[in-house]
């Protein structure tokens, strides 16, 4: 399906577009410079100066040296990696973990998995509005704790954690400290360095890069055993042809978002605000994950008495594309676990939506948003057996 022009998107932390300047920069490696960055002649060499351009990219946005990051296939992998790898080096030390209850699956199981291995894992609760309390963390910590794990930025709800504390909790306890900052890239500025994370993930296609390209920041000197065994790229540490075109887009992909944060944030805090607004007009109506500590272009609400299922598919009849929560668990019917952590009752869990913004939107999709949704969800409240008289129209 192609995106026309009446259709809207706002389920950009599914997945963004590729941005124009990225395509162009990926063309030439999938054309005329298609040479394996390991062979030694000329189009070998161009391909793994790209690499190398690319990382330096990376290393910039993130505070960190050239030689700390390792290009994987994605935010999974990355994730994946930075747990497993860490998990299985430091075993000798302990084997406890901590993380919080509404990291992504990519995070959660990859947990149950280590738990299944005999490591123990502390799943940390969150308040309301979907933060986690450094008090806790600093509780939760044992003398055989390895390693903390919590999000930079949820990606259903958008709260930002206190990293830069959590962070610094870790370092003074001389515990590793990962994050997942797959939603964050491009919306919160970070520096590695400061707010003390000796490993981060991210992915391109979440800041207008290319799909199942992503990286990990590894600070050096890091205790972590290698994830994929093969070849001797990237150092010897992650192995495989590396994918040059999708590394050099995200190389692209995160100069440009890097540079653009401050002024992308002001439009988006804009046109979410103008967004909030006008959905919590709408009765019985609830703003899900924290009112200011939330990333600029998540939206996420709860309608009382509907099912979220039905309102995407009614919200995609009008050509407006969201999310009830995260992508893959759009298939799912289970309620959202981030959700469920911040308390919301299980009666309404199911009749959130997510709405999030992105460069391609304009405050001429938001109000039609605002137009068509408040229409929906009445529709949707006359069909249900649970709504009560007074939200009834018919
Ligand atoms: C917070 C978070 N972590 C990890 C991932 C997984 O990233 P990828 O799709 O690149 O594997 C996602 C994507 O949905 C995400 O939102
Ligand atoms: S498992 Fe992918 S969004 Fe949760």
């Amino acid at each position: 399906m192609t995106i026309k022009d009446k259709t809207i998107y706002m389920d950009n932390s599914a997945t963004t577009p590729v941005r124009k300047e990225v395509v162009e920069e990926m063309l030439p490696y999938m054309t005329e410079n298609f040479g394996n960055p390991s062979s030694i002649y000329e189009i070998g060499k161009i391909s793994k100066h790209a690499i190398d351009k690319a990382r330096a990219k990376v290393a910039n946005a993130l505070g960190a040296k050239e030689n700390e990051i390792y290009f994987t296939s994605g935010g999974t992998e990355s994730d994946n990696w930075a747990l497993k790898g860490t998990a299985f080096a430091n075993r000798n030390k302990g084997k406890h973990i901590i993380t919080s209850s509404i990291e992504h699956h990519a995070v959660l199981h990859t947990c149950a998995w280590l738990e299944r291995q005999g490591f123990e894992v502390t799943y940390l609760p969150v308040d309301k509005y979907g933060m986690v309390s450094p008090e806790e963390v600093k509780k939760a910590i044992r003398d055989d704790t390895i390693l903390i794990s919590i999000m930079l930025a949820n990606n259903e709800i958008g709260t930002i954690q206190p990293v830069e504390e959590i962070g610094k909790i870790a370092k003074e306890n001389r515990i590793y400290f990962h994050t997942d900052a797959v939603q964050a890239i491009g919306h919160v500025p970070i520096n590695v360095k400061k707010m003390n994370i000796d490993l981060l993930s991210l992915s391109g296609h979440k800041f207008e890069g290319p799909k199942g390209c992503g990286a990990l920041y590894i600070r050096k000197g890091t205790k972590i055993d290698t994830f994929l065994h093969g070849g001797a790229q990237e150092r010897k540490q992650r192995a495989g042809t590396e994918n040059v075109p999708s590394i050099v887009g995200l190389g692209k992909a995160i100069e440009l978002a890097t540079a653009e944060i401050e002024e992308s944030n002001k439009t988006l805090l804009e046109l979410r605000g103008h967004l909030i607004k006008g959905l919590l007009k709408i009765p019985k109506t609830h703003l899900n994950g924290h009112p200011t500590q939330r990333l600029a272009n998540n939206v996420n609400v709860t309608f009382e008495y509907i099912e979220g299922e039905s309102l995407l598919l009614l919200l995609n009849a009008n050509g407006i594309f969201a999310s009830t929560g995260s992508a893959c668990n759009s298939s799912s019917l289970e309620p959202s676990h981030v959700l469920t952590a911040c308390g919301v009752p299980h009666e309404i869990v199911h009749g959130s939506l997510r709405l999030s913004l992105g460069r391609m939107n304009s405050k001429k999709d938001v109000d039609r948003v605002l137009e068509v949704l408040p229409e929906i969800v009445q529709k949707l409240r006359n069909m249900s057996p649970l709504t009560t008289k007074e939200y009834r129209t018919i």
